[in-house]
């Protein structure tokens, strides 16, 4: 869907692109990989290349291919079987992308990434400095979730989530997510079809988030939702976001043409640093901490180190260096970071001053329980970080 009277697109400016694409585009809605929508990717993405951009795709359909080339007619619901399908479908979609791209001249690599990968600070580094050498080299650098490998509870699950990361990771100036849909409706206009098409907003605005919903297909997992927070992760670096559809001729190249295509939400919050991000996108957090109102306002508006007096309770498990979460009285997460003392060593200075904390403990290591350099503030009810 093109946006005739608007303004041009962020991508006409974007010197480093991220590209999602989605399960049901890369395989014909399960049937197996789409080698002409493969085909046409590779295209345009040399095409960029040659204009001087550099281009990182995020690719899903591991699974949906897996399923396909050992018949099975629907999803499984064991993980083992889930991960089985993965390693099966993933070799078929880098042979895929390998080929189409050769046939430009254009070298591929295989990035696999976990959540571990990102939430472990030499593993976010190291994933980093191979992500820029890779694209220093011309290499288009073809990342997945590491689905094999990565069980329930640590899994990011969808790919709007590793393509904002990864955003995120390099900097890139624009995420660019294809999907089965023009981009964001007003409602999921499978169910509502008479829904308004959003043409432009801006990153992280609650309404937008409001509007999306799930998956509506039996490819996709997480549906627009996905798509739009990732657009508010995106965000944290700077980074644009554009929905659209994979079905749009040359999208891409149009895109950076300047043709307003798809839903353009724009990076309009404070940029984070990287540390701060590297912190913001922990999704699995060891532990939490409940601070009283003062401490919250501390944290929020004052932009103070957490001390242990404003703690009135903790949970988990954690140790010095663990990420963990701030919470208000309503268990609402107001900030996190990276904690100077154990659970069991906060448990016992909690509500004390620290002047106490050498006595109680037989040691001190920090005045503080988290320091302000080692914190994000996290400002909304419905924050992904
Ligand atoms: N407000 C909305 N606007 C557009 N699509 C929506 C909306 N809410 C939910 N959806 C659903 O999200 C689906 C796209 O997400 P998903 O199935 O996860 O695709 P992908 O595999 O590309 O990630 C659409 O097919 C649509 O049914
Ligand atoms: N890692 C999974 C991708 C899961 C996913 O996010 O799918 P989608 O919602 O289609 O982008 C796979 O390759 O099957």
């Amino acid at each position: 869907m093109t946006r005739p009277d608007l303004p041009p697109s962020v991508a006409r400016d974007a010197q480093r692109l991220v590209l999602k694409v989605g399960s049901s585009l890369v395989t014909n809605e399960g049937r197996g990989i789409d080698l002409e929508a493969v085909a046409q990717w590779a295209e345009q993405i040399a095409g960029l290349h040659a204009s001087g951009r550099q281009v990182v795709l995020v690719s899903s359909g591991a699974i949906a291919e897996g399923m396909a080339r050992l018949g099975w007619p629907r999803r499984p619901k064991l993980m083992s079987e889930l991960q089985a399908a993965a390693a099966v479908g993933q070799m078929g979609l880098i042979q895929a992308y390998e080929a189409a791209f050769a046939r430009h001249g254009v070298r591929t690599a295989q990035i696999l990434l976990t959540h571990e990968d990102l939430a472990d600070r030499r593993r976010y580094l190291n994933a980093r400095s191979t992500l820029n050498t890779l694209l220093a080299l011309g290499v288009v650098p073809i990342v997945n979730e590491n689905d094999t490998v990565v069980t329930d509870e640590i899994r990011l699950g969808d790919n709007d989530t590793l393509g904002a990361l990864v955003t995120n990771l390099i900097e890139a100036d624009t995420l660019v997510i294809l999907t089965d849909q023009p981009g964001l409706y007003s409602a999921d206009p499978r169910k509502h079809p008479d829904a308004r098409f959003i043409h432009q907003g801006e990153a992280g605005d609650p309404a937008l988030e409001a509007m999306a919903g799930g998956s509506g297909s039996a490819i996709g997992t997480g549906g627009m939702l996905t798509k739009v927070l990732a657009a508010r992760r995106a965000a944290n670096s700077g980074g644009h976001t554009i929905i659209a559809s994979g079905r749009e001729p040359a999208v891409l190249l149009r895109l950076a043409s300047g043709e307003p295509i798809g839903t353009e939400l724009r990076a309009g919050l404070p940029v984070r640093s990287a540390r701060q991000r590297w912190l913001a996108n922990h999704l699995r957090l060891r532990g939490r901490v409940t601070l009283d109102a003062g401490a919250v306002r501390a944290l929020t508006q004052g932009h103070r180190s957490l001390l242990p007096i404003g703690v009135i309770a903790v949970e988990g498990d954690f140790e010095r260096g663990d990420v963990v979460a701030c919470v208000d009285e309503h268990g609402v997460e107001c900030g996190r970071g990276l904690i100077n003392y154990s659970s069991a060593d906060t448990a016992r200075i909690l509500r004390q001053p620290s002047a106490r904390i050498a006595e109680i403990l037989g040691h001190l290591s920090d005045p503080e329980l988290m320091h302000r350099d080692n914190m994000v503030v996290v400002r909304m009810r419905r924050d992904i970080g």
